[in-house]
């Protein structure tokens, strides 16, 4: 399974963070964000990391070329989009960024919200699947109803995010399936100073759950 650790801001958090476990960072790339880093700062983390982490960029109602210069710039393997990007939006940055991997996030507010889903899944590689809060795009430390996806089954992989910490992602891998997991407040001591202890108690909790299951 993926774990994903986002909105990273500090090289030192980064390295750690690899070596706890991580198999990909996540860089925020939206500049109203407490968590946002510059391409030079994003160079600076993923400079000292191993060349099997995935790191992503998170953007939100960005342009293409906006984001395919931050990502050649700084070295990024993945893009996240994280606003109102259409299907459309998401095949134009494939043929702009071919080799790099597109996650399209998506706020889901209600179980018609989750149907959409499937408009995406020819477009991109990978789904991720956060809490709506009607003020903030992400890192709102608020849960899905992960009912709402006990059956959700789409025909990409899938992060399951939004308020995920050491001590409910048991409970959440028990009624869900995704194919990786992604948290950002619920390993934080302030926004964009991640707490290494916690992020050591998060992967102590994942050894109880078996992590090759897809
Ligand atoms: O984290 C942010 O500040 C942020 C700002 C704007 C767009 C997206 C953002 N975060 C995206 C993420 O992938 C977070 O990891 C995700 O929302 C889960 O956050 P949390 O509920 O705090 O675990």
């Amino acid at each position: 399974m993926r774990v994903k650790i986002c909105g990273i801001t500090q090289p030192q958090q980064s390295t750690a963070i690899a070596s706890l476990g991580a198999t990909a960072l996540g860089f925020i790339c939206v500049p109203t964000s407490p968590r946002y880093v510059t391409t030079s700062q994003i160079r600076a983390a993923v400079a000292e990391l191993p060349a099997n982490i995935d790191t992503i960029g998170v953007f939100a109602n960005a342009s293409v070329p906006e984001i395919s210069k931050i990502v050649v710039d700084s070295g990024l393997t993945g893009v996240q989009l994280h606003g109102d990007e259409l299907p459309d939006f998401c095949y134009q940055l494939r043929q702009a960024l071919p080799n790099v991997e597109i996650i399209r996030a998506l706020r889901i507010r209600s179980l018609d919200h989750l149907d959409t889903a499937a408009n995406y899944t020819k477009y991109v590689d990978t789904l991720l699947l956060d809490a709506y809060h009607p003020e903030q795009l992400g890192g709102t430390g608020k849960t899905l109803d992960w009912t709402m996806l006990e059956q959700f089954s789409p025909n990409c992989p899938w992060f399951l995010a939004g308020g995920l910490t050491a001590d409910n992602i048991v409970e959440a891998l028990s009624q869900v399936n995704p194919s990786g997991v992604d948290l950002s407040s619920g390993v934080e001591r302030a926004p964009g100073d991640k707490d290494l202890d916690k992020v050591a108690l998060l992967f102590q909790s994942l050894k109880n759950i078996d992590l090759s299951r897809s």
